[in-house]
């Protein structure tokens, strides 16, 4: 059996970090899958590797020569700390100098091929590093496992045949090795090109080999102890969740858990693998560990709250909308002309608002959308709201409580923050609210001191 463990960029930003990861790898032999993101923040101001590949890619002339070197810097002391020779790192100074000279069908494929070097050259230098302490170690492409993907180059899908032939390959690769370290966060598609998942995505990556390795346990390190049941930057110390399930945490990461990807969730509820966020910094502490449901036994009424501002939403009012036949078909047809998708859509007998992701919807082509709207279906009221803000409020527990969402209700009442949209999902385990931008982050901290203010420290 093997556990994947996945290592953020948090974990990996300079040599200190490294060598926290090798203890964790020491302290247990089933964790031989190991999947890297690119060196992240040493500090507060200071800027992730991805960010520079991003400027590395994009900058003036002055900013390219100056994100190479710095991007360079950052591998190069993480290598001279564990004493790997100038001609094992002479391989990752040139492909990160050849990026330039490559050829690319666009620039989105480009900027896919930059972003990924993060990733690649962290995996190479952590299978040398290993190499160099000692241990046997390889680094694995997603090409040599078989990961291929789909869709945009920087927001690629995963072909769901990658899993098979992770499975052909694994017991090979592990038999002549203690480790195989994988780059997270990219793979190739049919033409094979780069593509990377969307930012954060390494923790994809991790979930695609658990399933595909048939792992006993997905370990996601971080540089949080737990997930908390609010954001620490909006809450101060807030309450550690022990255990939540798969869905819990689906929910909460869509909503702006950014601790770990909401994507990943979905290959390990397929096979059933458990999941376990704890913190590289003090690997004893037990972390969270997000399971199936059947699993889950809790008293508490709700596991998370959370907001998130990368929405807006468009407000549509017609006399009489609940009669006419096909208009949400002849909507949807309008969005799909348009490429766009959209996460939600409550709806009343005369009104309905549909819920984006703001990078769905350009300012380009916003104009033009909002008139065919208009045009083909007649509409009485159509407004564009930017200053939208959406809250999620989470827990299994809500499911046989009555008088959970009176109390959401209530809370945000006595602070003057107005609901603009109420959906409970049909789980029944999450209720969420349209809020104002600039009150999101005190809708969360109301919600927080009514559920959890009561009860101090780690849930037991
Ligand atoms: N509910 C939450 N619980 C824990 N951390 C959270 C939560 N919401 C947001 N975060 C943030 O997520 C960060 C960890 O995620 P990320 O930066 O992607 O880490 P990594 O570098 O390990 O990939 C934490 O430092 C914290 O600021
Ligand atoms: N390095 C990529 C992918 C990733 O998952 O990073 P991290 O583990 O630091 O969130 C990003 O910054 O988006």
């Amino acid at each position: 059996m093997v556990k994947v463990v996945k290592f953020g960029g948090s974990s990996l930003a300079d040599a200190t970090q490294y060598r926290k990861v090798l203890d964790i790898l020491s302290q247990d032999q089933h964790r031989r899958v190991i999947v890297v993101s690119a060196p992240g923040k040493r500090f507060p101001s200071d800027t992730k590797v991805t960010d520079l590949l991003i400027k590395y890619e994009n900058g003036d002339e002055n900013e390219v020569s100056l994100a190479r070197q710095l991007i360079i810097e950052r591998y190069q002391a993480i290598a001279e700390a564990f004493k790997v020779s100038d001609q094992r790192f002479e391989p990752i100074r040139e492909y990160l100098s050849d990026l330039v000279n490559l050829y690319y069908v666009n620039r989105k494929a480009r900027l896919a091929h930059f972003k990924a070097a993060g990733e690649h050259l962290n995996a190479i230098l952590m299978a040398e590093v290993l190499q160099a302490q000692g241990m046997s170690a390889r680094f694995v492409d997603p090409s040599e496992l078989g990961i291929t993907v789909h869709g945009d180059y920087n927001n690629a899908i995963l072909d769901q045949n990658s899993y098979s032939k992770i499975q052909d390959v694994s017991a090979n690769l592990l038999s002549d090795t203690d480790y195989i370290v994988v780059p997270g966060f990219y793979a190739y598609n049919d033409a094979g090109e780069v593509c990377t998942f969307s930012r954060g995505g390494s923790d994809i990556t991790g979930a695609i080999l658990a399933r595909g390795f048939q792992a006993e346990m997905y370990e996601n390190f971080t540089d949080v102890d737990s997930i908390y049941s609010a954001n620490p930057h909006v809450v101060k110390h807030p309450h550690s969740i022990r255990e939540m399930t798969y869905r819990e945490m689906r929910e909460l990461s869509y909503a702006g858990f950014s601790v770990f990807h909401d994507e990943a969730i979905i290959p390990a509820i397929e096979a059933q693998i458990p999941i376990v966020v704890k913190n590289t910094n003090h690997p004893a502490l037990p972390g969270t560990l997000i399971e199936p449901e059947q699993n889950f036994r809790s008293d508490r009424e709700i596991t998370g709250v959370v907001s998130s501002n990368h929405f807006a939403a468009l407000y549509l009012h017609k006399y009489l909308l609940n009669r006419e036949v096909g208009f949400t078909l002849k909507l949807l047809q309008i969005l799909y002309r348009y490429g766009i998708s959209y996460e939600h859509m409550p709806s009343g007998i005369d009104d309905l608002t549909i819920i984006f992701d703001k990078n769905q919807v350009s300012n380009a082509i916003l104009p033009n959308l909002l008139e065919d709207i208009h045009r083909e279906l007649q509409t009485d009221q159509l407004e564009w709201i930017d200053d939208y803000a959406i809250l999620m409020i989470v827990g299994e527990g809500m499911r046989d409580k009555v008088g959970i969402v009176d109390r959401i209700v209530d809370a945000l009442a006595r602070d003057q923050i107005g609901i603009q949209m109420i959906n409970q999902g049909a789980s029944r385990i999450s209720t969420m609210l349209g809020v104002h931008q600039n009150q999101a982050d005190q809708a969360v901290r109301q919600i927080y001191k009514e559920f959890f203010e009561s009860k101090v420290g780690v849930e037991q």
